[in-house]
């Protein structure tokens, strides 16, 4: 591993794949995405809201004209049916449309689905000056101002940043300030279900109220022991697990969902080991980015599990082929459906968010067992059947109700409850979090309540009591980066509606305005 494919001298030329190799050959695939007979056939099956949505969007598209719409529905209500028809409907005519979504999983269940992150180059870590890294001359460019359609399922998941960051390279794009470059995009999503993750938050990012809730019998396995519960969620979620082994596509609709990656990984561990074949553990290699560290740290950094990294050791059984190096395997779903691949250990840094005090790469296979996932990653998709279970109760908004509406029926779904203390017995009851509130910096809105909606906002930030400038909490950081925000709005040519003086000459209140 580490070494370069040159070095072996297999053919005379050097072999060098450019990134603009790499991006001709992305538009390429983009241009050329095969459409199925079955998601032409989508539209005739609309539901009488579907089709709504699906006329209006259509008829933007083909008369030329500017689009920014959200389409909302609590899960499992057909958004992502609507996304295939009308990704179907434009494709099918030889246009470009573009499916994005706000992560991987989500994005394998649309046709040609692909991160919004990776397809518009967003930088992962977003901090204030966020851009896209898109040059204006490339293929890519090119295909994105081609895109007669571009849809962004799961937008709720995304932080506003990058939503931002996104309208700013289309506005750059298309040499226009019209919202999202005049372009008709369809941002997707339900703000009932999971919201952005916010990494190490505080208190104010994400202030939430845990309500209890009780689960009808009918959904639950009752707790008797950890092992005995737990073996009774894998024998409803995964009947005869053994057969299955040869029925990949089965095998990819059942799941276990749980709160936090370590219950993930210990559940992925306790179900590979059913399998009957050999086993094979996989160890990572672990090296410091500076080589002198190396020895000093080499344990310490195998008992680290950052989140975006495989884990120090995994098992796999002899199902698929495999080398120390590489692994011969078929892919399950999505787009590219049984085809066989080649999987080499690769290097993998952890993100930037880890904030680790040492950096250090990982050199693994990148991929992961997921009988089991968390509830986030799950969002999105719907399965044949669906376990969930609840060793502690779930932690963010959200997390419940999409782990719920996962399946298609109350049938195909089991809960897990451990009781909240080991001397009782409330295996019917957890909490919920079903109150969200967050400061947001943008809002959009339809231009046909526009001058009622700036009415209404008017009168209601004129209301608040100004509160001590003094007391806990109110920092000058907190005030100037509100004064910016003034600013910048001010700048990219906004209205301002009410006043922008700051209260008194001590301490740190503005009064109420809005742009
Ligand atoms: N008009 C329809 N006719 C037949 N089946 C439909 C229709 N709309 C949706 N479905 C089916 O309902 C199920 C859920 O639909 P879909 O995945 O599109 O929901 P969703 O709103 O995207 O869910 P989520 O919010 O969880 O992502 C899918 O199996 C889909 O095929």
């Amino acid at each position: 591993m580490g070494h370069d494919i040159n070095e072996y001298k297999l053919v005379s030329e050097n072999i060098q794949s450019s990134s603009i190799e790499r991006e001709a050959k992305d538009v390429h695939f983009e241009r050329s995405i095969r459409v199925f007979e079955e998601d032409l056939l989508l539209e005739k099956k609309l539901n009488r809201e579907q089709r709504k949505a699906y006329t209006v969007i259509v008829d933007r598209i083909f008369s030329n004209k500017a689009g920014a719409f959200f389409i909302d529905g609590p899960g499992g209500t057909g958004k992502s049916f609507l996304y295939r028809s009308l990704l179907a409907a434009i494709r099918s005519r030889g246009f470009v449309a573009l499916a994005t979504t706000s992560s991987g999983v989500a994005a394998s269940i649309l046709p040609g689905g692909r991160t919004a992150h990776s397809r518009f180059k967003i930088p992962i870590n977003v901090d204030e000056n966020i851009s896209c890294n898109i040059n204006k001359q490339s293929s890519l460019a090119c295909l994105i101002r081609d895109a007669k359609l571009i849809v962004w399922d799961e937008a709720s998941m995304a932080k506003a940043k990058t939503i931002e960051a996104f309208n700013l390279l289309l506005k750059d794009l298309m040499d226009t300030r019209m919202l999202f470059g005049g372009k008709v995009v369809v941002l997707g999503g339900d703000f009932r279900q999971t919201l952005p993750v916010v990494l190490n938050g505080k208190k104010e990012d994400f202030i939430s109220q845990k309500d209890k809730v009780e689960i009808p019998n009918s959904l639950l396995i009752p707790f008797a022991t950890e092992e005995q519960s737990l073996q009774e969620l894998f024998n409803v979620t995964y009947p005869n697990i053994e057969s299955l082994f040869h029925d990949s596509s089965s095998l990819a609709s059942h799941v276990i969902l749980t709160t936090k990656n370590d219950y993930v990984h210990e559940i992925n561990d306790m179900l590979i080991s059913k399998f009957p074949n050999t086993a094979r553990s996989f160890i990572v290699i672990d090296e410091t980015v500076e080589p002198n560290d190396q020895s000093q740290f080499e344990d310490y950094l195998h008992t680290l599990n950052p989140t975006n990294l495989p884990p120090y050791k995994f098992t796999l059984k002899e199902i698929a082929h495999f080398k120390t190096h590489v692994i011969s395997a078929k892919i399950a779903s999505g787009d590219f459906q049984n085809k066989h691949v080649f999987i080499p250990r690769i290097p993998l840094l952890a993100s930037e968010d880890e904030k680790l005090s040492i950096p250090f790469k990982r050199t693994q296979f990148p991929i992961r067992l997921c009988f089991a996932m968390t509830i986030n990653k799950a969002q999105g998709q719907t399965l044949d059947f669906v376990g969930i279970y609840l060793r502690e109760p779930v932690f963010s908004h959200g997390q419940l109700y999409v782990a719920l509406s996962r399946a298609k029926t109350s049938k195909a779904v089991k809960l897990l409850i451990r009781p909240l203390t080991s001397d009782s017995n409330d295996d019917h009851l957890t909490y919920n979090i079903d109150k969200y509130c967050c400061a947001g910096s943008h809002t959009y809105v339809h231009e046909r309540v526009y001058d009622e909606f700036i009415e209404k906002v008017k009168v209601r930030v004129m209301r608040p009591v100004v509160g001590d400038p003094f007391r806990e909490g109110v920092e000058q950081e907190q005030f100037q980066k509100i004064l910016r925000y003034i600013r910048e709005g001010h700048d990219s040519s906004a209205t301002l509606e009410c006043r922008d003086d700051t209260i008194g000459s001590k301490g740190y209140s503005s009064n109420s305005s809005k742009l």
